[in-house]
């Protein structure tokens, strides 16, 4: 099946794939950025974790094409939230893609600051962060070991939308396909042969038994990629974009609740203005 077919699938407020051309200059200028991330960082490679969803696996894709198998170590961390069948999956596109990688249960880990901080997981965000966490310092565990850096795999939808989580999956040294609405990496996908089921999986942080990134975000991804194109990172007012995309008000001002209140996570800590003394 042509990616188009594969992709044509349903109807989108607004379109915003690439054409054949745009997406094979796409592909090359992420696999030379990730290169050159690794060479300026003076370092061997990189890492990934690997969850079985599209974004790691498309970076995986595009890591590999860069920096070659040997230049790329994955880390599938389950832990209780996972499914086997995601799990499955993050092996699958190790293999797939040739590379060496670890599988590496985090529930004892999460245990330990579970009880190192009694009560505090009764809060199912919170609980749940640190298991994302937990990724993080493996991630990093394993680069400082081995010379590499930590691949992130953040979009740009989850990044105006600060759906991440901050020093968890957003603890990272680049995020190649950082610039890529959702819908965009799904083409992108596709196109450097991630295999069909993955492609059309449903996005899940996988932070709690069920969840999905749509139900929590309010909006679909489809949806959201057409306000943020248009409204938060385009010029149109609310109503302008409620009536480009026959959106509602309301969704309009979900998307920018979103985009303001987590302001926080796209910048670096503040520190109070430097004092002349
Ligand atoms: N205005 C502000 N200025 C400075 N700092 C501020 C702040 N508001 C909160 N904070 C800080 O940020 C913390 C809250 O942020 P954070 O810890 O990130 O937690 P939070 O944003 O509450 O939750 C993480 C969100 O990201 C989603 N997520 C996480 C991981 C992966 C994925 C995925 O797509 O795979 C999605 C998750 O489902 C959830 O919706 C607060 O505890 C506080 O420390
Ligand atoms: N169980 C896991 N093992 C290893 N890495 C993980 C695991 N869960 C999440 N991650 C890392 O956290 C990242 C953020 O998760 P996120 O759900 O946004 O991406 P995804 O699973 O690759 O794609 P999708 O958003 O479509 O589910 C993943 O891309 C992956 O790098
Ligand atoms: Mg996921």
């Amino acid at each position: 099946m042509s990616e188009s077919v594969l992709l044509d699938e349903g109807s989108t407020p607004l379109d915003l794939r690439f054409s054949d051309a745009e997406l094979d200059r796409v592909h090359d200028h992420v696999t030379d950025f990730i290169a050159e991330q690794v060479d300026a960082a003076g370092a061997e490679g990189a890492v990934i974790g690997l969850s079985g969803g599209i974004d790691s696996t498309t970076v995986a894709h595009l890591a590999v094409d860069a920096l070659g198998a040997d230049g790329l170590r994955g880390l599938v961390m389950p832990g209780s939230v996972n499914t086997d069948e995601n799990m499955s999956d993050a092996e699958r596109v190790a293999e797939d893609v040739g590379i060496e990688y670890d599988v590496i249960e985090i529930e004892p880990v999460a245990e330990a600051f579970y009880d190192a901080l009694p009560g505090a997981a009764d809060d199912r965000m919170a609980e749940s962060n640190v298991r994302v966490r937990v990724r993080a310092v493996l991630n990093y565990f394993a680069a400082n070991a081995d010379d590499r850096i930590v691949l992130g795999t953040g979009n740009r939808s989850e990044a105006l939308t600060g759906y991440f989580t901050k020093y968890g999956d957003g603890a990272v040294d680049c995020n190649p396909i950082g610039t890529l609405y959702k819908q965009q990496v799904r083409q992108l996908a596709a196109h450097v042969g991630v295999p069909r089921d993955l492609v059309m999986k449903t996005p899940s942080a996988e932070m709690w038994r069920g969840q999905t990134d749509e139900e929590e975000l309010g909006l679909d991804y489809d949806t959201l990629d057409a306000v943020l194109a248009l409204h938060v990172d385009g010029p149109l007012s609310t109503a302008a974009t409620v009536r480009a995309l026959g959106v509602t008000e309301a969704q309009v001002a979900r998307v920018e609740e979103l985009y303001e209140s987590s302001k926080h996570k796209r910048a670096m800590p503040p520190a109070p203005a430097e004092l002349s003394l």
